[in-house]
């Protein structure tokens, strides 16, 4: 399914140095990571190997999280988010995040579209209206909703759901969209539809996925990073990663000799 990545040269976000605590556990050891824009990065790796929390990081997630300490630096376009004087609320708008278990908010399909660009002052019944139609065509769920745009989000099936928190992240004009674990609560149909929409966001986009599922990674992603025990052995192309791994750990892993 993988389509020709148009050459992406320009760096969307740099991971350097991060440590991350909770508490007294450190989570996350020494991680640098450079991801293109316009690609799709898959993270990989046993259960517990610190995938969420890396992920986390890249919108400032863990600051929700009491106890959370980070050292190092993550620069999104250039500039580090955990400089003094970043603004989180669009920081989150520009990078956003979709969640393991689709979480539409209890509202009319429409007002979940709408709810971000509301907020960040979008009024016009009309301008809300090309925005709800388009993030709803981005995340190719256009035809399957436009005759309910009125009912409740809670009606929608698994996996419209999950293509309704895609629309809602799309309706506020992210730059990159973090996805955790995005089909691991779908059948596999809906899986099938995510992925592919995976392929269509990507050139406007620059994706990261945490995913268990290998073929997956293998079958959405440009590059994949592989960790274990919060410390990230390997990243490379997705090919040359998954047919030549450059670390035993990794070869191990993706021939299901452990995880
Ligand atoms: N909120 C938290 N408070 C304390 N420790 C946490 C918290 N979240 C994660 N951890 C710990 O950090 C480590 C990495 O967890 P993380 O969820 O990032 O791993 P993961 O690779 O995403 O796992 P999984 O694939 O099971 O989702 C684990 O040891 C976990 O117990």
């Amino acid at each position: 399914m993988k389509t020709a990545t148009a050459v992406a040269t320009e760096e969307k976000i740099r991971v350097q140095g991060v440590d991350l605590f909770y508490g007294d556990n450190q989570a996350l050891y020494d991680i640098n990571l450079s991801v293109p824009e316009g690609s799709i990065t898959a993270f990989i790796g046993p259960s517990g190997c610190g995938k969420s929390t890396l992920l986390r990081t890249l919108n400032r997630m863990n600051d929700l999280i009491p106890g959370v300490k980070i050292t190092g630096e993550v620069l999104v376009d250039g500039d580090n988010i955990y400089g003094g004087d970043t603004d989180v609320v669009n920081l989150r708008k520009n990078v956003g995040m979709v969640f393991q278990r689709p979480n539409p908010f209890p509202m009319s399909i429409y007002d979940n579209i709408a709810y971000g660009p509301r907020i960040h002052g979008i009024r016009r019944k009309k301008d809300l209206d090309v925005i709800v139609e388009r993030s709803l065509q981005q995340a190719a769920l256009w035809e399957e909703a436009k005759d309910r745009l009125h009912k409740s989000a809670l009606g929608l099936s698994g996996g419209q759901q999950q293509r309704l928190c895609i629309a809602r992240l799309l309706a506020v004009e992210p730059k990159v969209l973090l996805m955790d674990e995005p089909t691991s609560a779908l059948d596999p149909i809906s899986t099938l539809k995510v992925e592919e929409l995976t392929q269509e966001l990507k050139n406007k986009y620059t994706i990261i996925i945490v995913t268990h599922n290998m073929q997956q990674a293998a079958r959405i992603s440009d590059t994949t990073a592989f960790f274990l025990n919060g410390v990230m052995v390997e990243h490379g192309v997705t090919d040359g990663l998954f047919t030549n791994p450059g670390d035993k750990r990794t070869e191990d892993y993706i021939t299901g000799r452990f995880g």
